[in-house]
């Protein structure tokens, strides 16, 4: 695996070595030794996947609040996303930033996203699949969301959106002046 970290400090790019033969190609895409070696202690309390009919279906921003917070290492199996990830600790030097990244079932890689991050993805292609592994159990009551179209966080989406949730139409804005949701995202909440 070719573990990458990104402009964002504990987000990674996951890359799979593929060996290459004529049936065509198997590589690996987790490891805990290989993993630990860059510091993620990551193990799998859930994994999800995520089926997706048509072009330009958006899903986020989503978070958990702490100390739900949830840890998430994500691939795109079939078809390709633009995925994007959003640093929520008040306490980074990128807080408030965000870090995009092509999944593909053509490219195999995937994203490593610590918690405390926002998260969601616009799809490519029809019939787009994308599969996570989640560090910690589903706590339906902590989940949160930004808008995908908040000008503060001003993410450049790749294609039209025209598939999307009610829920994640009307996330609010960020409040300038004080943001509820961002508050509750320091590290003491999070202890
Ligand atoms: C996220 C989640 C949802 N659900 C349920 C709640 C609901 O009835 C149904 C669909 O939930 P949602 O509309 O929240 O699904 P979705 O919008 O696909 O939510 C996902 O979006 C991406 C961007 C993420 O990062 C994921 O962690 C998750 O938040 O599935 C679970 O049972 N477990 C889960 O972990």
């Amino acid at each position: 695996m070719i573990v990458t970290e990104t402009a964002l400090a504990g987000a990674y790019t996951i890359d799979v070595e593929r060996h290459e033969d004529e049936r065509g190609h198997f590589g690996r895409v987790f490891c805990t030794d290989e993993f630990a070696a860059h510091g993620l202690h990551f193990t799998v309390a859930q994994a999800s996947l995520s089926y997706n009919r048509r072009s330009g279906t958006l899903r986020g921003m989503h978070f958990q609040f702490p100390p739900d917070a949830e840890t998430k290492y994500v691939r795109c199996t079939r078809g390709a996303i633009f995925d994007v990830i959003i640093d929520l600790r008040p306490e980074s030097p990128t807080y408030l930033r965000h870090v995009s990244a092509i999944l593909s079932a053509n490219n195999s890689r995937g994203l490593y996203i610590p918690k405390r991050f926002a998260h969601g993805f616009l799809t490519l292609v029809d019939d787009t699949e994308v599969s996570y592994l989640i560090g910690e159990a589903y706590a339906p009551n902590a989940s949160g969301g930004l808008n995908y179209a908040d000008p503060l966080l001003a993410i450049a989406w790749p294609l039209p959106i025209t598939v999307i949730s009610e829920r994640d139409r009307n996330w609010a804005p960020i409040a300038v002046d004080g943001d509820d949701r961002l508050a509750r995202m320091d590290l003491l909440a999070s202890a």
